[in-house]
């Protein structure tokens, strides 16, 4: 079967700076994959350029065999993106904002209206939905964010810390309405460093350090008999660099 996502050989540097380092991921349709790695290993640089928002000096991304590159209008028909600190048009309402994103894709206005309105409510926005994006908490932001990224009815979401800033109710509800898109067929991407987060919703995992993937697959095969948190460590920790005692503090 076709991969919902397939990267090989991605790589990125910015001066210098090697962010990404050859990486190959393929995320099985169906699957809920998580990305983790610490801060600066290159998650979202990965997601940017598999998803076409950041273009890779070498490699190549296929979202359901579709080249990202070669022809973006039919793989951004298929995917749908929450991006790392998602720009907003800041003076639009959240509802405003879905039914313009919603109209930019094509979407017939009955149909954008319609599901404008089951996102709001769903995402538990509805009281907000008169508010300008500008007013919004980064919680509520992420939540118009992820309601962008449903709108146009994607298989597969790729998603940048989806659950960072968000309180726990809205988290519950993400959980299920996430769980529901996979259930239903979808496919998922998500970051995080939030372990517990990626033992608890996702199926496969890949673990990336500097630039290059640790481990990847099924999260039974990468963790082993331990958690995830564990192997995590035992893969990407440098022993006792972040235990050091601020002695000035104490
Ligand atoms: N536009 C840029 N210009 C220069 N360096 C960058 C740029 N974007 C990312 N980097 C560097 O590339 C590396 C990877 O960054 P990236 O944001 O992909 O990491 P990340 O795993 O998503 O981190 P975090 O978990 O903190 O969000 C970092 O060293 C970062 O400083």
């Amino acid at each position: 079967m076709t991969a919902a996502l397939q990267v090989s050989g991605l790589a990125k540097r910015f001066g210098e700076k090697t962010a990404v380092d050859h990486v190959d991921l393929t995320v099985p349709q169906g699957s809920f994959y998580g990305l983790v790695g610490q801060n600066g290993a290159g998650k979202t640089t990965t997601l940017s350029m598999a998803v076409g928002l950041l273009r890779p000096d070498e490699g190549s991304s296929r979202i359901f065999g579709v080249d990202v590159w070669a022809d973006p209008g039919q793989a951004k028909a298929l995917v749908g993106v929450l991006p790392d600190g998602l720009a907003m048009p800041e003076r639009l309402t959240g509802r405003e904002v879905l039914t313009y994103l919603g109209l930019l894709r094509g979407l017939p206005p009955d149909v954008v209206a319609g599901r404008a309105e089951e996102l709001l409510s769903v995402l538990g926005l509805k009281e907000a939905e008169k508010t300008l994006v500008v007013e919004y908490s980064t919680g509520m932001r992420k939540k118009i964010g992820l309601a962008t990224a449903l709108l146009h009815g994607p298989r597969l979401l790729v998603l940048d810390e989806p659950f960072e800033a968000v309180d726990p109710i809205s988290a519950a509800t993400l959980k299920t309405l996430l769980r529901g898109f996979v259930a239903g067929g979808g496919s998922i991407v998500l970051s995080s460093h939030v372990m517990a987060l990626v033992e608890q919703l996702c199926d496969h995992v890949a673990v990336i350090d500097r630039g290059r993937v640790a481990a990847a697959g099924p999260l039974e095969r990468v963790r082993g008999e331990g958690s995830l948190e564990d192997r995590f460590v035992e893969l990407v920790g440098d022993g006792e660099a972040g235990v050091r005692e601020l002695s000035w503090l104490s």
